[in-house]
């Protein structure tokens, strides 16, 4: 068993346990979203926990699949959210997520930096380049994968420039000469790119932690390539051990082409998971998240995700490599376009097995149902055979599966030594070793 690296833990606010039908129970308590008391409840539970943060991922469109029999009480700015949680916690980190494809940069620094001044560094942005909502910033369609990488490059650049802006140094508050500021350390960044004209500095300055970690989500050629160059760690889709361990060894040696120690970039896959005191409770707990998928709506998932029409198919009837289609046709996310090809090319799976994989029911991310010592045991298979640093949680199919995750689970990891049961700092950059 690995011993000397420890696993780097998020938490998930958005309401995953809801799913499907999961909603329905009786005892589900889904009114409870409503209110960010809720929200401060469970970011409690995961302080108590020592996570090392707490993240929301963030759609600008509202999505059809959000209205009708899914549980949804809006998908409110995680930014604006997290600056509530933050007064409400001390130590566990905050992990935002903010397109680079729709908003200005200048507006998304500010707020970037005025939460990790309200959190006392606990801020982390997760930079994502959207993979739908143009309709909603203008008359222009989505642009290109290769136009949103390098719009998300320059915007990140930009991000950097402006937070070094107005470094923490040029605030002296000195009573005796009169000076508050220095302005000779504040300085215009001027920048004239492809993308934006900015010439700042930003209105507020650098908090004293350092910088804002940096997550990024896509795993594309160029998602991968802009990753390893510059982010703290990677929000990964990885729905099984083998695209886990190319994905974070791929990385790896992409990070040190960039001139980065690998061991500097952390690889955190979603965790699906479902947990009861049987595998048959986790198992039925694993359905009803899943009752709403009908054939019809999968076959039309899996049309959306990779452009295959399996419909005219019997379900126990194969699927090949010649079945695939044109892969450079445009798709929403390369990322899971690929993961899907892969598995296919390498399985020939049945269509109905297809039809069940995570790329189609979801958002490709590793999914572990069963026991305490079930999900425990897949944890620690994936983080020996070198494909996880960590993982965010993604809680599944109820409370309860919540509850087991906090008050048993990560007991259980900390007793293997494989999570930490103390904090030792307080800021995001301490929490993950940067
Ligand atoms: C695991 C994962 C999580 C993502 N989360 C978000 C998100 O919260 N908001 C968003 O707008 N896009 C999200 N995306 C979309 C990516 O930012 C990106 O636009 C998309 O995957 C296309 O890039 P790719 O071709 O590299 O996959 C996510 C993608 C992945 C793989």
């Amino acid at each position: 068993m690995n011993t000397d690296r420890q696993l780097c833990i998020g938490f998930s606010l958005s309401a995953t346990w809801m799913k499907g039908h999961s909603w329905r129970a009786p005892d589900s308590g889904v009114e409870k979203l409503e209110s960010i008391d809720y929200y401060i409840h469970l970011a409690k539970l995961a302080e108590k926990a020592k996570l090392d943060f707490l993240f929301r991922a963030d759609y600008l469109y509202v999505s059809p699949q959000m209205l009708g029999d899914s549980a949804n009480f809006g998908s409110p700015d995680p930014t604006v959210m997290f600056a509530a949680i933050a007064c409400a916690t001390e130590r566990i980190g905050l992990v935002t997520t903010v397109s680079t494809t729709f908003n200005p940069p200048y507006v998304a620094a500010r707020q970037l930096q005025s939460l990790h001044w309200l959190s006392n560094g606990r801020a982390g942005w997760n930079i994502v380049t959207s993979i739908e909502g143009a309709e909603n910033f203008g008359n222009s369609p989505m642009p290109s994968p290769q136009v949103r990488y390098a719009k998300a490059k320059e915007f990140t650049h930009v991000m950097q420039k402006l937070w070094a802006s107005f470094p923490h140094e040029a605030i002296l508050v000195d009573r005796e000469s009169g000076k508050f500021s220095d302005p000779d350390q504040v300085a215009s960044i001027d920048h004239s790119g492809e993308f934006f004209r900015v010439k700042g500095p930003l209105t507020l300055p650098a908090h004293k932690s350092g910088a804002i970690p940096l997550f990024q989500a896509g795993a594309s050629d160029i998602g991968r390539d802009f990753a390893s160059s510059v982010a703290d760690a990677i929000f990964a889709a990885m729905p099984d051990l083998e695209s886990g361990i190319e994905l974070r060894s791929d990385l790896r040696r992409r990070a040190e082409q960039h001139g980065r120690h690998p061991s500097t970039m952390k690889v955190l896959p979603g965790l699906y998971f479902f947990l009861a005191d049987t595998r048959e409770e986790a198992q039925a707990l694993f359905e009803l998240a899943n009752a709403h998928f009908s054939i019809a709506r999968r076959h039309a998932a899996l049309k959306s995700v990779m452009g295959l029409d399996l419909s005219g198919f019997e379900l126990n009837d194969r699927v090949t490599a010649a079945m695939l289609p044109d892969p450079n046709q445009p798709v929403r996310s390369r990322t899971h376009a690929d993961l899907l090809r892969r598995y296919i090319a390498n399985y020939e799976p049945t269509v109905a097995e297809v039809l069940a994989r995570p790329e189609v029911l979801g958002s490709a991310h590793w999914v572990s149902v069963g026991t305490v010592e079930d999900v425990l045991n897949d944890i620690i298979q994936r983080f020996d055979a070198g494909a996880i640093d960590g993982f965010i949680a993604l809680p599944g199919g109820s409370e309860q599966s919540m509850a087991l995750f906090f008050e048993k689970l990560v007991p259980q990891l900390v007793e293997r030594g494989l999570f930490r049961s103390e904090y030792t700092g307080s800021t995001l950059r301490e929490h993950l070793g940067i």
